[in-house]
């Protein structure tokens, strides 16, 4: 496909499952369409050279063509024969070229780019990707998975995987960018169960569940009711990768313990789901049960952290709703589910004392909505003076999301 190419994934809340997720047990995420990652690919001036420009950690890097032509077309052609997983002899090639990043938080953005790039682009050159994102990093709401779908896609697209229809990305498309995605999710933190890339592909909301043999099991939940929500960020950095290594860890320590633990998790998400295919005023409050439940045994595994507490206690005091982590804790966000008696003023109150006494930040926000899109060349051409200084270090999100936003900008984005 000709550049330039735009494209955008949503982040997403786990209601029920984190965790236990990665262990094969099923869990449920919702897409949140006001949280999303967009990424711009252009042409640059110099032919020589492919540019990453991610001003939201800080990272702006060149490979010149010399160095990317030490990675050996052999591992590229064997990284995309096994799609679902990390080959070693191109892990091996990219090492040299992300040896400038290691240790930073910069490093596994970069190794996710790379690892697509490599397998799906092959030897193309002379371009820049430019990623801005209006959900918060590291938080709990799928960053990860959002920015792995707008590369799958955009390098799908611009490594011509992905050509048919122009007015609507096929089943087949969305599952390519799903599972180059996953790839991409592992680069970045592990082992990742597959649940926050399939939302940030296919949208609304998912019912997943990883099998023994990688495969998944995903059931869509086109029609996800409503729930009167506040979600809260801490704002306490804290890294995926560490917290799922945290919990593996445990498991091999004390398997008799967390293995049941992690199976109670599952069977919250298989309640949850029923509850949630038929939510109404006389069942709000078994589901607040099940949230309750399903944060004290995140507690148990250490993916809580003394910040989160916070929202919990808040609002467990003033009996205003159930809270739970949601994402990998460990910092990052909670979520919490209005009781039907919670007042207006109540609420505001809540939000206010998190807001102003920690620092947090609420949001109040619809859950559902579209999933990986992208805007077709002669779209962005026509708006390109307002698109690309959205995309700069300066640019604010609010900016982002007026001008970008799928379903409130006016831009024609091919879903
Ligand atoms: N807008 C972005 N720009 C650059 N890198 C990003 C962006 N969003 C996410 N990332 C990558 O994802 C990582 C965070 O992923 P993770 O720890 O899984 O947290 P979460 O997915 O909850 O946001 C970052 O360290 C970075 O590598
Ligand atoms: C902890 C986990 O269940 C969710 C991680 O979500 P996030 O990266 O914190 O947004 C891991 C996974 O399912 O891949
Ligand atoms: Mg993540």
């Amino acid at each position: 496909m000709s550049l330039p190419i735009l494209t955008s994934a949503p982040g997403k809340v786990i209601i029920f499952g984190e965790h236990s997720a990665v262990f094969n047990e099923p869990a449920i995420a919702a897409s949140v369409n006001s949280l999303r990652t967009y990424l711009l690919v252009t042409e640059t001036e110099d032919s020589d050279i492919v540019e990453l420009d991610f001003p939201d950690i800080g990272l702006d890097h060149k490979w010149h063509a010399k160095e990317l032509s030490q990675i050996a077309a052999p591992s590229r052609i064997a990284a995309s024969e096994h799609s679902k997983n990390l080959n070693p002899a191109l892990n091996a090639a990219l090492e040299p070229l992300l040896k400038p990043l290691h240790g930073s938080l910069q490093y596994h953005a970069a190794y996710c780019f790379l690892y697509l790039y490599s397998c799906l682009c092959g030897s193309r050159r002379g371009v820049k990707f430019s990623v801005k994102s209006s959900s918060p990093i590291g938080a709990g709401l799928g960053s990860s998975a959002s920015i792995s779908v707008c590369l799958a896609l955009a390098v799908g697209k611009f490594g011509g995987h992905l050509n048919s229809e122009p007015e609507k990305l096929s089943k087949q498309e969305l599952d390519f960018v799903n599972e180059w995605s996953f790839i991409g999710e592992k680069c970045i933190h592990g082992t990742p169960s597959g649940i926050d890339n399939a939302v940030a592909t296919y949208g609304n909301a998912v019912l997943f569940q990883r099998q023994p043999n990688a495969e998944t099991k995903l059931e869509h939940i086109l029609n996800f009711p409503q729930i009167p929500m506040i979600l809260t960020n801490t704002k306490i950095p804290r890294s995926t990768k560490v917290l799922v290594g945290g919990v593996q860890d445990l498991i091999t320590r004390q398997p008799e313990i967390i293995s049941p633990i992690l199976k109670a998790m599952g069977q919250l998400a298989s309640r949850g789901a029923k509850i949630l295919a038929d939510l109404n005023e006389s069942n709000l409050a078994d589901l607040c049960e099940l949230v309750r439940i399903n944060h004290g045994l995140l507690t148990s595994i250490g993916a809580s952290h003394p910040g989160l507490e916070v929202i919990k206690s808040l609002s467990d005091s003033m009996s205003i709703g159930s809270t739970k982590l949601t994402g990998a804790g460990g910092g990052g966000c909670a979520f919490t589910i209005l009781n039907q008696d919670a007042s207006l003023k109540d609420i505001e109150k809540f939000k206010n004392t998190l807001e102003t006494q920690y620092n947090y930040q609420t949001y109040t926000t619809g859950l559902g909505g579209p999933g990986c899109v992208f805007l077709p060349s002669e779209e962005i051409q026509q708006n390109i003076s307002v698109i690309e200084p959205l995309f700069k270090k300066s640019a604010n999100v609010s900016d982002l999301n007026a001008a970008l936003l799928p379903g409130i900008s006016g831009l024609k984005w091919v879903h």
